[in-house]
């Protein structure tokens, strides 16, 4: 969820001022995975608890404080029954109050007040305080003072201020709600935008393609780094390559580096470049590719496979405009725009400690969301026209596909997305000789395995014979072809028929679906 477009809400407004005014504390956001952005941009209210704001103010401190947040953020994450504000004591022995924010059933972070106390301090604690705190920070210089500093909220302060953070995550949770209705209302992008993407080859009509179409429209005339999510071969080069053209920065170089192509000593000398003698062959000084991007714009694609080390200097490159190339003593400087893609969750790399969390959240600003292409299948169409045009030779006769052929294509679950299509029609149409419609049995037998098991022909829906018959027998289809597509995920595959999983479950074993299908469904809690 992006807190961000909840801040100027009337009622978040009141809110924060009532908290400020009654208990001189701050209103903070913590996102799904329990990370306060606020507090990584190092955009801290200094609070009035001075035993806080040193903590805030020191790196471990923060770290610290940052764990805290994490412990409660586990609490809700951990039970979607816990819909009510929840308390926790801090690394300093501190209350932290959050109440979680539920979008379409889902947890999407939670609100929270931290740093009082539930009942004034006596001096042992204070001293307990104090000595937690020189873990990290130089000693307090006026206890006594600070002390009296530090909010004390008992029962009933505590219970008010539970039901009004509850009040104010339901307010985001419908302002949330108000946002998906109105997103849905818009209008379709506009004929020129569609047609400068047609232009661009970039083909697509459906719902999350016109998505697609109209963030990029938003971010082509901006300069922010942009950061494409999907899996391979759904588009992520193309896309970046239209935001460059459709930007300033046009008649400048698109640069583009896959981070997972090289090992990480040639990868850094391929971005940044070296200096004669950096490394043995290094016969004579080399521009990197940031410096060939200059005024331009770079695609750094896989950017999740960049070594820690990498990552530091790219995040320079992005903070400060400058790096210092493999051998060299003085940093050069670059003005350039850095569209990123990879197809992993870099959300759950920071989490895991393989990608710096400082860097993610320098490179999300704005996020690309490529749908795979078994989740816009009314593309199929499109995109099997536009590759027959586009694979057809010079002298050929124009072919289309068989009825049974494109049917066959259309309940396929395309795990390599757009390019094994491409591939598909181009060796469809190499093989297809003088056919003037290209039958079913031309294409790939991984692709008719894996949608008519054994390869045997592909039933359509029946036209006759019994009803009920005929309703099974559809059933049966959409599920088998609906556990291939979502690759046995029940859950979501349940969720996609309107049935509910342990329906689902009785129904695929009644059929005898169950068999030799991979296990990898995961269980899902139920709200
Ligand atoms: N919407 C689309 N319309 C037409 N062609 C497309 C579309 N999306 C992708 N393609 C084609 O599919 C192929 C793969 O696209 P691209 O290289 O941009 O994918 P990618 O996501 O960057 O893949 P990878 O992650 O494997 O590098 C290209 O030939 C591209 O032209």
């Amino acid at each position: 969820m992006d807190f961000e477009k909840h801040q100027s809400l009337h009622t978040i407004i009141m809110l924060r001022d009532v908290i400020r005014k009654w208990w001189q504390m701050e209103l903070s956001f913590a996102d799904r995975h329990g990370v306060v952005h606020d507090w990584q941009r190092g955009d801290i209210t200094p609070p009035p608890n001075p035993f806080c704001r040193i903590s805030l103010d020191s790196r471990e401190g923060l770290r610290r404080c940052s764990q805290s947040v994490r412990v409660l953020h586990e609490k809700f994450r951990g039970n979607k029954k816990l819909r009510r504000s929840l308390f926790h004591d801090c690394h300093l022995n501190f209350s932290i109050v959050g109440a979680p924010l539920y979008v379409d059933n889902e947890y999407a972070g939670c609100l929270f007040v931290e740093g009082f106390a539930r009942q004034s301090l006596q001096p042992r604690d204070v001293d307990v305080l104090h000595s937690r705190l020189l873990q990290f920070a130089p000693p307090l210089s006026d206890l006594e003072r600070a002390e009296e500093r530090v909010p004390v909220l008992d029962g009933a302060e505590l219970a008010k201020l539970s039901d009004l953070l509850e009040y104010a995550a339901q307010e985001i949770i419908n302002n949330e709600a108000e946002l998906a209705r109105r997103e849905d209302q818009q209008p379709p992008p506009s004929a020129e935008v569609l047609e400068r993407y047609r232009f661009e080859k970039i083909i697509g009509r459906s719902g999350p393609m016109m998505e697609v179409f109209r963030l990029m429209e938003k971010v082509a005339n901006s300069d922010s780094t942009v950061l494409i999510n999907g899996e391979s071969g759904t588009g992520k080069e193309l896309v970046a390559r239209a935001i460059h053209h459709n930007g300033p920065r046009t008649d400048q170089p698109f640069v583009v580096q896959n981070c997972s192509a090289f090992n990480d000593n040639l990868l850094e000398s391929a971005l940044f470049g070296h200096t004669r003698g950096a490394f043995t062959g290094a016969l004579r000084d080399k521009k990197g590719l940031f410096e060939v991007a200059d005024g331009g714009t770079f695609f750094l694609d896989e950017v999740g496979d960049m070594s820690p080390a990498l990552q530091v200097k790219l995040l320079r490159v992005l903070q400060e405009g400058t790096f210092l190339p493999v051998g060299g003593t003085q940093h050069k400087e670059v003005n350039v725009r850095v569209v990123a893609a990879t197809h992993k969750d870099l959300g759950e790399l920071v989490k895991r400690g393989e990608f710096r969390e400082d860097l993610y959240y320098r490179i999300n600003v704005i996020r690309l969301q490529l749908p795979p292409l078994r989740e816009r299948r009314d593309d199929l169409p499109v995109l099997i026209d536009h590759f027959l045009r586009k694979h057809h030779r010079e002298g050929q006769r124009t072919r289309g596909l068989s009825p049974e052929a494109l049917s066959i294509l259309g309940a396929y679950a395309w795990p390599g997305n757009i390019r094994e299509l491409e591939n598909e029609i181009e060796r469809l149409l190499v093989l297809g000789g003088d056919f003037e419609m290209l039958p079913a049995d031309l294409l790939s037998s991984r692709i008719r395995d894996a949608v008519v098991p054994g390869g045997g022909p592909f039933i359509p829906p029946r036209a006759h014979g019994r009803l009920h018959e005929a309703v099974e027998a559809l059933e049966r289809e959409m599920i088998h072809q609906g556990l291939l597509r979502t690759r046995n995920n029940k859950s979501r595959l349940a969720r996609e028929l309107g049935i509910s999983r342990s329906n689902l479950i009785l129904k695929i074993s009644r059929y005898g679906l169950d068999r030799g299908l991979p296990d990898n469904d995961e269980p899902e809690v139920e709200a």
